[in-house]
């Protein structure tokens, strides 16, 4: 017999494939015609259960994944542990009379059969063992071992890549099980529910679904708080992109130096501190929709970035990746008036063109009152759950009807955070709303006979305190002589702060108008 030859054609074939049983199967089909052999099994060590787990398997009827573990007797772990040298391969004849061999054939059920286990190492690292067994007893000879044992290397750089693809695929597996659940969840944290889609929504409601089936431009607007990114939602959950990815991107927080990579990736290496390849937003939303909230934040030159990608539905990401086709439906959001930032040149006209094709006015809460109860009671219910509050509380006479009087400047986000407020300070009930803001008479009157001598809360002291720097500031957020920079935060943090308790002020706001 040629030993070369068997060497050569056994490697191609243990080489042939990166699934296992594959590789397993097409080397035992061959092994076959020169040694005695009815079954092939590859298992790898797995200190975590003291033993072994066997992976693959061939016999006559082809290769198969399995997943069987067996746990063995603590003189063999230690051995192995200790990283004592032990024989490559080993030739059990009676099973019956070696320990190892017992347990093995008895787990595998193979009990009246001889085997040779071949120990596998990639690198000095025990790999796992290939089991040959034959059926019937003293099958197996020293020359048999030793032309096994010729295709020892082979075997363990095959079964080592072979393995290491099954853990990318398993771990591929998982990501898009994760990336599914964390999709779930960065929709179900917009809200799911649009209260108020029946009354002072409905004509909003009825453009969403007009528009949600197609892949057209949306562009929303209206104050900040009024439900801007909920009814993005309604578009995502309506259209058939349902099931594929909602991302958000705040085009207001991002960093400047960070806007490029956050959008579109960056290749490993691309910039200081880029020690890994990163997908962008743009890319993580490909099938799916991509809503880019406060659009009118973007610096000129992300403008135009943006504008390329929308025409082109390709990107590249920082550091320079080849074309990457997306097949994206874009939502815009803004609170400001985009038309009157193109008129004063601070944002581009081609860009508010290509956004500006389904505009959606979100209603400011004053302008729709009915919905403010509905809102409220939502609320109560939704913020008890969150705060782990049962009974849900009751509501003092007259405190729904007196909300509807407010005027709301921070909207739907400002009376959530009221209702929150009411519910953690009176979580027995019945809720009265003490709002914070002395904005108007009417205010002032309702809520001086309410509220109840308690600890002024931090946000509220922390809300005052930006009011009052803006007022300074004379509503300018950014540069030296602005509130940001009083009160040494980034402009950033200090306008997610602004969103987050809800205060609409500065000089974008006076420039807001529908
Ligand atoms: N119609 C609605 N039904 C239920 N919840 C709502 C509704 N409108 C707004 N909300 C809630 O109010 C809060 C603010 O809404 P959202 O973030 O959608 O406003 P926005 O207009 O996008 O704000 P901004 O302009 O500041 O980004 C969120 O918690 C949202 O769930």
């Amino acid at each position: 017999m040629d030993e070369n030859l068997f060497f050569k054609k056994a490697t191609l074939l243990i080489c042939s494939s990166l699934d296992v049983e594959v590789a397993l199967w097409r080397c035992f089909e061959f092994i076959r015609t020169y040694l005695p052999a009815d079954a092939m099994y590859l298992n790898i060590y797995e200190p975590s259960i003291s033993g072994i787990r066997y992976v693959a398997m061939a016999d006559d009827r082809g290769g198969k994944k399995i997943g069987q573990s067996i746990k063995l007797p603590v003189g063999l772990i230690q051995a192995i542990e200790s990283g004592r040298r032990l024989k490559d391969y080993l030739i059990i004849n009676r099973p019956d009379d070696d320990p190892l061999g017992r347990i093995i054939t008895t787990e595998l059920q193979l009990k009246e059969y001889s085997f040779i286990a071949l120990r596998l190492f990639i690198e000095g690292h025990r790999l796992g063992v290939i089991d040959l067994f034959a059926k019937g007893h003293n099958r197996f000879s020293e020359d048999h071992a030793r032309l096994l044992a010729q295709l020892r290397e082979p075997f363990a750089i095959a079964m080592a890549n072979a393995l290491k693809h099954q853990e990318l695929l398993d771990l591929k597996e998982s990501l898009v099980s994760d990336n599914r659940y964390l999709n779930s969840e960065l929709i179900s944290r917009a809200g799911d529910e649009v209260i108020g889609a029946e009354t002072g929504l409905k004509d909003v409601m009825d453009k969403v679904i007009q528009i949600a089936h197609l892949k057209t431009t949306v562009l929303l607007f209206g104050e900040t708080g009024t439900g801007k990114e909920v009814i993005a939602n309604a578009i995502h959950r309506q259209s058939p992109r349902r099931d594929e990815p909602f991302i958000k991107v705040n085009c207001g927080a991002i960093p400047e130096n960070l806007i490029d990579s956050e959008l579109f990736g960056h290749e490993k290496g691309a910039f200081t501190g880029a020690d890994s390849q990163k997908r962008g937003r743009f890319e993580r939303a490909n099938k799916g929709t991509i809503f880019l909230d406060e659009i009118g934040e973007l610096p000129p030159w992300a403008q135009v970035r943006l504008l390329r990608v929308l025409q082109t539905q390709e990107i590249e990401r920082v550091g320079g990746s080849p074309p990457i086709r997306l097949d994206i439906r874009v939502i815009a959001a803004t609170h400001r008036n985009l038309e009157k930032m193109v008129e004063e040149g601070s944002f581009r006209e081609d860009l508010w063109f290509r956004i500006n094709m389904f505009p959606i006015f979100i209603p400011p809460l004053r302008a729709r009152p009915g919905d403010i109860p509905l809102l409220a009671s939502w609320f109560i219910k939704k913020k008890s759950k969150e705060l782990g509050i049962t009974p849900v509380p009751g509501i003092a006479p007259e405190a729904l009807s007196n909300l509807t009087k407010q005027s709301w400047p921070g909207n739907v986000r400002e009376l959530e955070n009221v209702v929150e407020r009411a519910l953690i300070q009176h979580r027995h009930g019945p809720l009265y709303f003490h709002h914070p803001q002395k904005l108007s008479p009417v205010m002032e009157n309702d809520f001086s006979l309410q509220v109840t001598p308690v600890p002024v809360p931090l946000d509220e002291v922390i809300r005052t305190h930006i009011i009052e720097a803006l007022q300074a500031a004379k509503g300018k957020i950014n540069g030296s002589d602005g509130a940001a920079a009083m009160l040494a935060i980034h402009p950033n943090t200090l306008r997610n702060k602004m969103k987050k308790l809800g205060i609409k002020f500065g000089r974008k706001v006076k420039r807001f108008s529908k």
